[in-house]
This record gives structure tokens, C-alpha cells and sequence, in this order.
């Protein structure tokens, strides 16, 4: 059975010790396309040997950054193979500004295996502390399985930000390299499913499509140019569902709802009728 929710629900993985340096973390900003304003200091802040601010999205490459394998959908009661998979959902929160070297180790549980009928929804949580065992993050991802579901599992909450009846506070278009995929891939998600086109067209799409953490990326840091003054550490924690697919060279049009101490935001694709992006996305601020 490719999924037993009574053996996965609650299953602890593998804990995984880690560290990182000013380099990873400038290649992890590359791949989102910070430097594109090489002259522009507020950019450069993301780019510096030793000291540079470190976006909290980074905490979802940095365990696995030196992957160079793709990743297996092999956990205690889950068996599927990579191909039916895409990222649902992600969402982070930094108990502080992550420091540019640092070393950490993290934790991770199967936290819940929704059926969706046509689909099943596998959630994982996971902390991340640095070697005294302080926290330095938290985060939970979803991963959308097709043609998994009709185990015979619950289907799960239906959640979805509400949006005000207003126009956007701010609105920027960013757009992606056609190589943003080949150049976020060295970051640790090695998935075909973005580099190789038979790959791709096996699982069903056209072409080869952005990493979904990448867009999450690319988001989080426009949202922060544009509204936080550029300054990572006054982002407390973002999360966003993977509302549609992303090629690279696409641009996103991001539009950004001021909300008390949130930013409430949606991203869609300029070059396709504005399709869907992300959806449901929530920057809190520190
Ligand atoms: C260990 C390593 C593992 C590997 C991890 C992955 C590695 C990465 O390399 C993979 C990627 O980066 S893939 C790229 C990023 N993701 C995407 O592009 C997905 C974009 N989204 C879609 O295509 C559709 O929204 C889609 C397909 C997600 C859903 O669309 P539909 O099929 O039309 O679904 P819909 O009818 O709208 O809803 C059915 C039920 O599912 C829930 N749901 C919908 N979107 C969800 C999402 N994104 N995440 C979680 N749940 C989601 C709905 O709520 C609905 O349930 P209910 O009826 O109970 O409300």
C-alpha cells in the first residue's frame, strides 16, 4: 500500500545535522535572482562574503543544501513515486534573524496524511536548533500526491486566507531567468521534474516547472524589498500554498495587502492571464 496513514501519521524521520556559510546562503540568493541590481546596495545586502542577511525562506533549503541526489517519497507508511508529486503548501517561522554561518540540526514528523479523493496530502513538521539546542526555526510543508488519494483517510480541513476588498498597497512584477530552474536546483532540490523535459512531460506538464520554493523565495524577498525596506530580519515567518505552476522565464506580478503586522499577498503569472501562483500567502512581521 503506497500509503498507510496509521504507520505515517505522527512517524518521526531521520534527524539531520547541518551547517552552512555566507556561501550557500548567496547562492541560495542568486537562485532567487537577487544581484539582478548589481549596483544597488539594498540588493548587495543579500550578496556579502561573512555578513550577509540571510532571507528566513533560506530555512527551507539549508538542512538539504548539498543534495545531489532527487529526493525520495519514502517515509514510515509512505511509498510514491516522485513523478505524481508536486509541493502543496510551506510555511516558516525564525526565532530570530538566521545568522549568515551557523550550524543546525532538525527534526522532522509526518504530521498529518489527508485524503483527497483524486489526491492525498502529506504534512510534515519540523525544528531546526542550533548546536546548544536553541531554536532557530520551525517549519511545515505540505506535499500534493496525484492519483494517491481513496485511501480511505479524512480529507482534512479546506483553509484559505481571505483577501481585503480593495486593490493591492503594492503591486511588483518579478521576473525569472529561463535558467532559474538549473540555477536553484544547485541550492539541494535535484527533482527532474525541473531539469529534464521527458522527465517533466512524463508527469504531465509541458516543460520543465520552477522549483515551488523557489517562487516562495522569490516572494518572500519582493515582498520585503518592497514594503520591509529590504530588511530580512523584520520577517518573522512566511507561508503560502502553491496555488498553480511557475515556468522559468516567467514573470510573477505580486500584490502585496497591508494588515496590521501582516502582509497578506497572492502571486500570479503576467504571461498566462495572470494564472494563479501563490495563493494564501502571509508574511508576518517581526
Ligand atoms: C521528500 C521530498 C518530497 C518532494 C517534495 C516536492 C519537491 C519539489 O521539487 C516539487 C515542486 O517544487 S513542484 C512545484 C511547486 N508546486 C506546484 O507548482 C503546484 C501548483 N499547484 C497546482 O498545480 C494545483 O493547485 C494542485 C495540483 C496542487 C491542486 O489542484 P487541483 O488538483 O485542481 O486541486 P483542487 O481541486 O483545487 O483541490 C482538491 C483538494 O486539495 C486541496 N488542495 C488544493 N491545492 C492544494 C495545495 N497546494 N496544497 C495542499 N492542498 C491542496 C484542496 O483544498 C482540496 O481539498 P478540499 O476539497 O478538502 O478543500
Amino acid at each position: 500500500m503506497p500509503i498507510d496513514p496509521s504507520v505515517a501519521i505522527g512517524a518521526e524521520l531521520p534527524s539531520q545535522d547541518f551547517s552552512w556559510t555566507s556561501s550557500e546562503v548567496q547562492l541560495y540568493h542568486l537562485g532567487l535572482g537577487a544581484g539582478s541590481r548589481p549596483t544597488d546596495a539594498s540588493e548587495l545586502r543579500y550578496l556579502r562574503d561573512g555578513e550577509s542577511q540571510v532571507l528566513p525562506t533560506f530555512a527551507t533549503v539549508a538542512a538539504t543544501f548539498h543534495a545531489a541526489e532527487p529526493p525520495k517519497v519514502s517515509f514510515p507508511g509512505v511509498e510514491i513515486d516522485l513523478a505524481k508529486v508536486v509541493h502543496g503548501s510551506q510555511e516558516v517561522v525564525v526565532h530570530g534573524p538566521i545568522p549568515a554561518n551557523g550550524k543546525g540540526r532538525t527534526t522532522t514528523r509526518i504530521a498529518e496524511v489527508w485524503d483527497k479523493g483524486k489526491a492525498a496530502v502529506i504534512v510534515q513538521e519540523s525544528t531546526t536548533v542550533d548546536p546548544e539546542g536553541n531554536p532557530l526555526w520551525t517549519a511545515r510543508s505540505s506535499i500534493f500526491a496525484r492519483g494517491e488519494g481513496g485511501f480511505g483517510g479524512e480529507r482534512g480541513p479546506s483553509e484559505s486566507v481571505e483577501l481585503p476588498d480593495r486593490e493591492p498597497d503594492v503591486e511588483v512584477d518579478v521576473p525569472t531567468l529561463p535558467q532559474q530552474a538549473l540555477l536553484y536546483r544547485l541550492c539541494g532540490d535535484r527533482n527532474p521534474l525541473h531539469s529534464d523535459p521527458e522527465f517533466a512531460k512524463a508527469a504531465g506538464f509541458p516543460a520543465p516547472i520552477l522549483h515551488g520554493l523557489c517562487t516562495y523565495g522569490i516572494v518572500c524577498k519582493a515582498a520585503t524589498d518592497a514594503v520591509l525596506d529590504g530588511d530580512a530580519a523584520r520577517v518573522k515567518a512566511f507561508r503560502a500554498r502553491f496555488a498553480g505552476v511557475v515556468f522559468p522565464g516567467e514573470t510573477l506580478r505580486v500584490r502585496i495587502w497591508r494588515d496590521g503586522d501582516r502582509l497578506l499577498i497572492t502571486a500570479v503569472v503576467v504571461e498566462r492571464d495572470l494564472a494563479p501562483a501563490l495563493a494564501d500567502v502571509v508574511l508576518t512581521i517581526a
